[in-house]
């Protein structure tokens, strides 16, 4: 599958010396996903093509359909000497551009589709829903399409499956939550595969976060196994934003608003008070992005702690000390802190290491490092400021919590745009005959990464480079707890992610 792009060997490449001329060259591997016929050259004989419908209406310009071969290069820096690159070990992988091709592998007129939401809810989640629905059956012509109730346990029970279409969706990308509901745990590889099986469906657009798509991955592994032609589709969604490659995941910038605002509110109140100290935790898991976002787009926050940046609290360099400074010299402070972040040091607090506990999915229950670290200060900066003030004022701590208001809003403009670029992406990527994909934005683009290439991988912040990290430490002037690491060689290592984020191997 990898299919490195030949350049004609007279091409005059530009190095940073030598002669010009390399012979054939790779410029970039592209990474194709899997095809549902069968991804060796025999099985392409028997693929099946149909004309897409989209190609017999009048309006649509044939610029509008994509080629087998149209990618989109996943590395944004290169070495600015070398235009190409010789060593295929350090090609960086290019992804197939999504978008409708001329010629679709499923006749639309017997495909059917069933959409499933999975993981913790999330703005947009009904918007995507809509769009594949509207996409199917007006650009398609797809007419049984079906809505699995409650996450993957809903493939238990075919009998519930909501059968949708343009009337029933139409409000769907002005509500919040999830219309079709979803669930944690629940998850069965075989009784997934035989409902869809049973139910003849061929398409699958599975809607979730890190973990749907560990699941949709053994789904599409299944039917592989079985040889069923069923095209198994994932819509990455997570206010987390934990999705490594892609830009971001829809859901993510509404919940930095929702955040934003409970953050200007913390400010309002250390505003109010002498002395006082606004302290806020926002969701976001083992990932920082909400907190690192929110509380640049504030620009009221003293102090950012994220998940992927250990903190400590005392002695020169600690947090007490910068609060306590920031404290007298403003008369007030505003925190931001991420739920994952300074769990390290909740655990170093506990006696003997407790059995972690897990939700029905298999994720780590966080401790609640907010509360934890609203007491910390309240005494710490209780003792340091005592009669440090005119009025002898302590500390005023005022802790805001917004839970599950980042995540319960209706989707705001942006994400509902980009909702609807996954959703149409995802249906043109089942008709092309592709299978085991996450469709998004990759620098932008629209493209199909395979789902492979995700699982067990994690987005977090990026410490180590120019991104956005780099601007919270400036812009609240906290201590930078990262230590020098001269192992990373700036030029070549990239930021991937648009949102600031490097991808971590999970073990
Ligand atoms: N390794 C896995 N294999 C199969 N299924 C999984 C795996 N991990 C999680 N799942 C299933 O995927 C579904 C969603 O997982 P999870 O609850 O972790 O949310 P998520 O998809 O990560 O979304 P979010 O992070 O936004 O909550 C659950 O039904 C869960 O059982
Ligand atoms: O929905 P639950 O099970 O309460 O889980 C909350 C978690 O879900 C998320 O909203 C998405 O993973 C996290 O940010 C948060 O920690
Ligand atoms: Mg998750």
């Amino acid at each position: 599958f990898l299919t490195p792009v030949q350049i004609p060997s007279k091409t005059k490449l530009s190095t940073r010396g030598g002669d010009d001329d390399f012979g054939d060259v790779s410029l970039w591997r592209i990474e194709k996903v899997d095809k549902v016929f069968g991804d060796n050259a025999d099985d392409d004989d028997v693929v099946p093509s149909y004309p897409n419908p989209l190609s017999q209406k009048a309006r649509i310009p044939s610029s509008w359909f994509v080629d087998e071969d149209d990618a989109v290069a996943a590395k944004v820096n290169v070495d600015v000497h070398q235009t190409c690159i010789i060593d295929e070990e350090a090609a960086a992988p290019a992804f197939m551009l999504a978008g409708p091709r001329m010629e679709i592998a499923f006749d639309p007129e017997v495909s059917r589709a069933a959409i499933v939401t999975c993981g913790g809810l999330c703005p947009g989640l009904n918007t995507v829903v809509r769009e594949v629905v509207m996409c199917l059956r007006r650009q398609y012509g797809v007419e049984n399409v079906y809505g699995v109730p409650e996450g993957y346990r809903g493939f238990q029970s075919p009998e519930d499956w909501r059968p949708l279409d343009e009337t029933v969706v139409a409000n769907f990308h002005n509500l919040g939550g999830s219309v079709l509901g979803s669930s944690r745990g629940g998850y069965d590889t075989k009784a997934i595969v035989d409902s869809l099986a049973a139910q003849n469906i061929n398409m699958l657009f599975v809607i979730g976060g890190d973990g749907t798509l560990r699941g949709a991955a053994k789904i599409a592994e299944e039917v592989k196994k079985r040889g069923l032609q069923i095209s198994v589709a994932v819509i990455p969604k997570t206010i987390d934003n934990d999705i490594p490659l892609v830009d971001r995941t829809f859901g993510f910038e509404t919940a930095v608003e929702a955040a934003r605002d409970a953050i200007n509110v913390a400010n309002v109140e250390a505003e109010g008070f002498p002395l006082g100290l606004g302290v806020v935790k926002v969701m976001g898991r083992n990932s920082g992005f909400i907190a690192m976002h929110a509380a640049l787009g504030s620009r009221v926050v003293d102090l950012c702690l994220v998940p992927e940046v250990d903190f400590y609290l005392d002695g020169p360099g600690g947090i007490v000390d910068h609060l306590a400074a920031r404290l007298l010299e403003n008369n007030k402070a505003v925190v931001v802190v991420a739920e994952g972040a300074g769990q390290d040091l909740i655990a170093a607090e506990q006696e003997e290491e407790g059995e972690q506990v897990t939700d029905l999915s298999g994720n780590v229950m966080l401790e609640d490092i907010g509360r934890w670290l609203a007491d910390k200060l309240k005494t710490r900066l209780g003792d340091k400021l005592q009669n440090q003030t005119k009025h002898g004022d302590s500390v005023s701590i005022k802790y805001i919590d917004p839970s599950y208001m980042v995540r319960g809003v209706p989707p705001n403009t942006a994400d509902n745009v980009y909702c609807t670029h996954l959703a149409h992406n995802a249906v043109h990527g089942a008709f092309a005959g592709l299978t085991s994909f996450v469709v998004g934005s990759v620098n932008t683009r629209e493209c199909f990464v395979p789902t492979r290439v995700l699982v067990n991988k994690r987005n977090v912040i990026d410490t180590e480079h120019q991104s956005l990290w780099e601007y919270v430490v400036f812009d609240t002037g906290q201590p930078c707890f990262q230590t020098e690491s001269d192992d990373v060689d700036r030029r070549k290592d990239i930021t991937i992610s648009a949102s600031g984020g490097v991808v971590l191997e999970l073990e």
